[in-house]
């Protein structure tokens, strides 16, 4: 067992700079003496503990407020359906987990007296336990997918203090990284979501997933005065608040010097409480994590570690059989959901040309079939528009059909990838028999005119190699440039597989990419 020095005198203002000498044979000329420990229950006298155990702390006052949300809100349906769809789609690509997390045990505090040729017992030295180890994430750039991510996080307990003063090490830490652009969640464990979501199977045999986690509300707490926008975590509650030595709790219990010494102490149980409480929070709309962390944030912090029996030596008290065992850390399962940051994302039907033509204007070398849904994953091109032009990111993702957003299809569940991007590039096929219709479909299901006013469009009408000349593409054509007029946006004619008009193409792009809508 590793172990290092005692830390608590280090946290004393009144003993700052004084530490005990390590492995040293005589008694450490520091060692905590009764009148130090006598001060510090003291000043614990004068907190006084709320009801301990029964009270449900909150935001500064220790109250919550219970409130309702959305199942769908503390699950994810694309995680769900993927268990029954396309679990095992292109590639390494998995942009979708639930992981559990689980933070250490602080390490409890050792009962110990020290020892030496001269005395057979001399005064407690038992150090204090190691915290346990947290549970930490960082964006980091470079990586582009969740597929390294395990399904479990558990973070080391700490170890138990030794003799002689000596705290047990912390707990390791776990830092989980993922990529830039992941929204991390609190959700619910989903064995449990799809317990409920078979119960309401079960009693509407009518509903669909997306209808119960749409319907059916779970309860949570929030600290009050949070408005719900935060979660409070619990710890599990101690079993035991003290750790006996030979003699018992029983013997203990008779005693009015522990009598005393325990009502001191709970006050200083309930300010752990209290600082466990103001860590144990998370927002409930999650942790966007859209730039590079150069610090990781804590999601879960690992439990304190108890205190050593020297604490405990007072005047009174001289020879203290128990110790405090170490704080319980937290279990909680969170959603990560990778959303892609692309400046512009190509949103059509399957068999557009999206692919060929992120294949013809960037690096990205997506799949590209004459079949439908090729493309199963979203892929990222980078653009320049030549050399020392500015350069830009598109995101291709898999084709939207007709009632994508209830789920037919591949559904919307890649929407997410271009929900952040500053521009939607809607990609149209002249060959197809009415592109304009499919381009009011594909708005329709991608949350109509309003939600795409919101973005920088371009339209895109692809194929336009085929039967132009004879006026049956261009007819198509026109129309929809009359539509888009309408609406101010910009209309393109191309040929992705003979690159004709790729170079305004990647103009018009740039232009989608870089304005902001003072500009328009
Ligand atoms: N004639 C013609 N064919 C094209 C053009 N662009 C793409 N294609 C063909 O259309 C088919 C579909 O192209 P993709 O790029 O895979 O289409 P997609 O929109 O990515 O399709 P999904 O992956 O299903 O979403 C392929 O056979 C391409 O060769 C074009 O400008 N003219």
């Amino acid at each position: 067992m590793t172990i290092v020095r005692s830390s608590f005198f280090r946290r004393q203002p009144w003993c700052r700079g004084r530490f005990p000498r390590l492995y040293s044979t005589k008694v450490p000329d520091n060692a905590p003496r009764a009148a130090d420990n006598e001060q510090w229950l003291e000043t614990l006298r004068h907190t006084t503990p709320a009801k301990q155990g029964r009270q449900r702390p909150g935001h500064g006052n220790g109250q919550t407020d219970l409130f309702e949300v959305p199942l769908g809100n503390v699950t994810s349906i694309n995680y769900l359906q993927r268990y029954n769809k396309h679990k095992h789609s292109q590639g390494n690509f998995v942009d979708v987990r639930i992981v559990k997390c689980r933070s250490g045990v602080g390490g409890s505090g050792a009962v110990s007296f020290f020892r030496d040729a001269g005395r057979s017992i001399g005064p407690p030295d038992g150090g204090d336990g190691g915290a346990g180890g947290s549970i930490y994430v960082q964006a980091v750039a470079g990586l582009g997918s969740l597929a390294k991510m395990k399904t479990t996080y558990i973070g080391d307990d700490g170890e138990a203090g030794a003799a002689r003063q000596l705290d047990g090490v912390n707990g390791k830490d776990i830092l989980i990284q993922v990529p830039v652009g992941t929204v991390v969640k609190w959700c619910l464990p989903p064995q449990k979501v799809r317990e409920l979501v078979e119960k309401e199977l079960w009693k509407d045999q009518g509903a669909t997933l997306r209808s119960i986690l749409a319907s059916k509300t779970v309860t949570l707490n929030s600290p009050s005065g949070s408005n719900g926008k935060t979660i409070q975590l619990y710890r599990q509650e101690m079993a035991e608040s003290w750790l006996f030595k030979d003699k018992s709790k029983e013997y203990h219990d008779t005693k009015d010097w522990f009598k005393i010494l325990h009502k001191k102490m709970e006050a200083y149980d309930h300010s752990l409480k209290q600082s466990e409480i103001f860590h144990d929070r998370f927002p409930l709309s999650g942790l966007d994590l859209e730039q590079p962390m150069s610090k990781p944030v804590c999601l879960l912090k690992g439990g304190k570690g108890g205190l050593g029996n020297m604490h405990f030596l007072t005047n009174v008290i001289r020879n203290p059989r128990f110790s405090k065992p170490g704080r319980n850390g937290l279990e909680q399962y969170f959603l990560f959901e990778l959303k892609s940051i692309a400046d512009l994302g190509l949103i059509g039907l399957p068999n557009a040309g999206k692919s060929t033509i992120l294949n013809k204007i960037s690096n990205a070398k997506p799949k590209i079939g004459h079949w439908q849904f090729t493309t199963l994953n979203p892929t990222i091109g980078t653009v320049s528009s030549g050399f020392g032009q500015d350069v830009f990111t598109v995101a291709d993702i898999p084709g939207i059909i007709e009632g994508a957003s209830l789920d037919k299809g591949m559904g919307l569940e890649f929407l997410r990838h271009i929900e952040r991007s500053k521009g939607w590039v809607f990609v149209l096929n002249l060959a197809n028999e009415d592109p304009l219709n499919e381009l009011l479909l594909l708005i329709d299901e991608v949350g109509g005119l309003e939600k795409v006013k919101t973005k920088n469009v371009l339209i895109v009408c692809n194929k336009a190699d085929i039967d132009f000349e004879n006026s049956k593409s261009l007819a198509k054509y026109l129309q929809v440039e009359q539509f888009s007029k309408g609406q101010e946006w910009d209309c393109l004619p191309i040929s992705a597989l003979k690159e004709e008009n790729i170079e305004v193409l990647k103009q018009k792009l740039l232009q989608c990419a870089r304005q902001t809508h003072d500009d328009k």
